[in-house]
Formats: C-alpha cells, sequence, structure tokens
C-alpha cells in the first residue's frame, strides 16, 4: 500500500499548479510501472495491463470506471482483447496534477 493510495483527489481547478519537474521525478518514482507520455503538448501518465481475455478485460475496465466516478477524477481507457490502456491526466490544467499520481496507484490496486 503505497502513501498515493491511502489519498484521495482534491478538486482540480484550471489555475491549479501542473506538478514541477522535481514533483514529477518524486512522484513517478512511486508509480514504477507508469509510463509518461507527451499528447498534443500534455503530459500523460500510462499503462498497459495484460489480461487473459476481453471479459476480464471488461470486468477491469468497470471497476476503473466505478473508481473513477467514486474519485471524480476520470482516465483515457482503451479496452481490448487481452489488454487495457489507462492514462490519466487532469484536463482542466490540460497536464498532470498529483490527482493523477493518486489514481495511477489506486488503479494498479484494483488488480489486488
Ligand atoms: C468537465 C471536467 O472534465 C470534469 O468536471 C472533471 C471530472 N473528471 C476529470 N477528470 C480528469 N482526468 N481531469 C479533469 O480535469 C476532470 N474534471
Amino acid at each position: 500500500m503505497s502513501a498515493l493510495t491511502e489519498m484521495k483527489c482534491e478538486a482540480c481547478q484550471a489555475d491549479a499548479p501542473k506538478v514541477t519537474d522535481a514533483e514529477l521525478a518524486e512522484l513517478i518514482g512511486m508509480i514504477p510501472d507508469w509510463g509518461v507520455e507527451v499528447r498534443d503538448g500534455i503530459m500523460q501518465l500510462e499503462r498497459v495491463y495484460k489480461f487473459k481475455n476481453f471479459k476480464l478485460a471488461m470486468a477491469f475496465t468497470n471497476k476503473l470506471a466505478d473508481l473513477a466516478e467514486a474519485e471524480f477524477h476520470h482516465p483515457g481507457i482503451l479496452t481490448e482483447w487481452g489488454k487495457v490502456t489507462v492514462t490519466w491526466w487532469s484536463h482542466s490544467i490540460k497536464g498532470l496534477h498529483k490527482n493523477d499520481f493518486i489514481m495511477a496507484a489506486k488503479t494498479d490496486q484494483l488488480l489486488d
């Protein structure tokens, strides 16, 4: 159980600061299975989860949807046969907020 999974997302206002480079370096080290991608200039966290079939991939997707609703912070999700690609970033600031790292850690917990 990492410190991130103990935290709750905070309401992310449009003027909320993006994580600094130093915060990014510290936080990404707490979610070692996640990578950083930049798409259309927006920094995002991304991980691909592998499953035995589509039914298991979909079950994971539905659990993730419940988590997102509970935290009111929502991922990008690509669900395919045997894999789910999850992407976290904060729409309101067009970049990464601590919320995204919290949600990535909580996404990993869905596998437990
Ligand atoms: C309209 C806006 O996207 C929503 O109000 C909330 C809910 N979910 C959200 N999810 C994410 N990832 N970022 C947001 O800024 C966000 N804002």
